[in-house]
């Protein structure tokens, strides 16, 4: 079959064939389309709910804090006691964990940070704003009625939203059921995916003269587990059709989410797109006018979806970020996060070949006086490689049409987090 376009004869893909290239936008909405949020649920403990997404909304039982107590370190008074007076009887010291108690009449009562304000108390003063005589306690300048007291109910009220549906939990998450007593948290399902590579000249090490390292499943499965995906590493497949068509085939219903890299092209190797319709799936898009990334392809397999990215290693950093890690944030019933939608500025001069919306790896060198992060590009716009991503702060995007930038030129970015990567 070499040289021939494979998938001729293959009527679902004769028609994606047929279509000129998606922009990136349409190609999003598609990718999405494709996946619908997943409705099967499970309870986890707090120490695993980490990452996952909330499949209901958390009310709270109670209000927080649930009793008056002191912010900070200090003497509980009465503020009517110190009419006339700077100087008050210490009547004892009420710390942290013990029981609320009654202020007496006329004294005041040390008190600790986190300690239940004594009743008919109505203000703490600092430790530092006064002096602490053991026995009495000099105040310079009486404090403010309610100063340093947090009140029951100051954070949240009974019934109050603690965690909207459809949140990825985080560990302040994990802190605010913690705080409130929750030792556990229904979350959707963690979606599952499956990862092939494809390609004769790649392998898991011990590669052979002509052979490459496979840099995509490593890559894939990483991204996906940190995104919350249950990944199946289903291995390398050859650049051959039987091979690939059935192993689509023994995939049966088990997936949510199909990711293949490389032989989504126009090569006579490119097996990917044929191999899907002869094992019963349909293509719904492919083609997207993106640099890199062009030859992505959407697809359908037994209720899955199936997102074919293309081989070169760039190309599979990028098409996740936006298109396969949306449809794992939609399936886990996230939002998704749109890719490089936060504004920024140019610090270089690029003339570039418009056609395609073209994304790069960018170092954030300043922000300019408005606030914007100014970015500079790195790498000469090579898909095949990943060292100038492990250099940089983030992606950024330009336009199908733009056939110019200059410096202070506007564009978009999709900043990496404090893990170097933009989930
Ligand atoms: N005649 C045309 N040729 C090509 C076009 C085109 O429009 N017309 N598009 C080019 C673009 S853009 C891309 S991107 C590539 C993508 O092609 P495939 O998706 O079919 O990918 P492969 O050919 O299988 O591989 C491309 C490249 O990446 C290397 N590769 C593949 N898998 C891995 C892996 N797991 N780890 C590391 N590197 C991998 C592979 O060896 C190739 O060098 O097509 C262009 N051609
Ligand atoms: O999509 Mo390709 O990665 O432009 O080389």
């Amino acid at each position: 079959m070499d040289g021939s376009i494979v998938g001729a004869g293959c009527d679902c893909d004769q028609l994606a064939a047929r279509q000129s290239l998606l922009s990136h936008g349409e190609a999003v909405q598609i990718a999405l389309e494709q996946v619908r949020p997943i409705s099967e649920f499970e309870t986890v403990g707090l120490a695993a709910a980490q990452g996952r997404v909330t499949a209901q909304r958390i009310i709270a039982a109670n209000a927080m804090p649930s009793f008056d107590n002191s912010a900070m370190d200090g003497f509980a008074l009465r503020l009517g006691d110190l009419a006339g007076r700077c100087c008050l009887p210490v009547a004892g010291t009420v710390a942290a964990g013990d029981a609320p108690r009654d202020l007496p009449p006329g004294a005041a009562l040390r008190i600790y940070t986190g300690a239940p304000l004594p009743r008919g108390a109505d203000a703490v003063v600092m430790v530092e704003a006064c002096v602490d005589k053991g026995h009495k306690v000099h105040i310079e300048t009486p404090p403010a009625p309610g100063a340093n007291i947090r009140h029951a109910g100051s954070d949240q009220g009974a019934g109050q939203v603690l965690i909207p549906e459809g949140t990825r939990v985080a560990p302040h998450h994990i802190g605010l059921l913690a705080a409130n007593g929750l030792t556990q948290v229904t979350v959707t399902r963690r979606p599952r995916v499956a990862v092939f590579s494809t390609g004769d000249e790649v392998s898991d090490g011990s590669c052979a003269p002509g052979q490459i390292n496979d840099a995509n499943r490593p890559m894939l499965c990483a991204l996906l587990a940190q995104d919350g995906a249950e990944v199946h590493d289903l291995g390398i497949l050859p650049d051959d059709a039987t091979a690939t068509e059935a192993a689509f085939g023994a995939l049966g219903n088990a997936y949510d989410l199909i990711l293949t890299t490389g032989a989504v092209s126009m090569g006579g190797k490119d097996h990917v797109r044929a191999a899907l319709c002869a094992a019963g799936g349909r293509i719904e898009a492919w083609r997207v006018a993106l640099k890199p990334g062009k030859p992505v392809m959407f697809g359908m397999l037994n209720g899955a979806a199936v997102t074919g990215l293309p081989g070169n290693p760039m190309a599979v950093h990028v098409g996740y970020h936006m298109f396969a890690g949306p449809q794992l944030a939609r399936l886990s019933g996230a939002a998704p996060r749109r890719f490089a939608e936060v504004p920024a500025r140019a610090d270089f001069d690029w003339q570039r070949k418009p056609g395609r919306a073209e994304v790069f790896p960018v170092r954030l060198v300043f922000h300019d006086a408005g606030g914007l992060p100014v970015l500079r590009r790195l790498g000469q716009g090579v898909s095949a490689t990943l060292l100038p991503l492990t250099q940089a702060d983030g992606l950024a995007i330009v336009a199908a049409d733009c056939a110019k930038l200059a410096p202070g030129d506007l564009l978009h970015w999709h900043p990496f987090n404090a893990c170097g990567d933009c989930a």
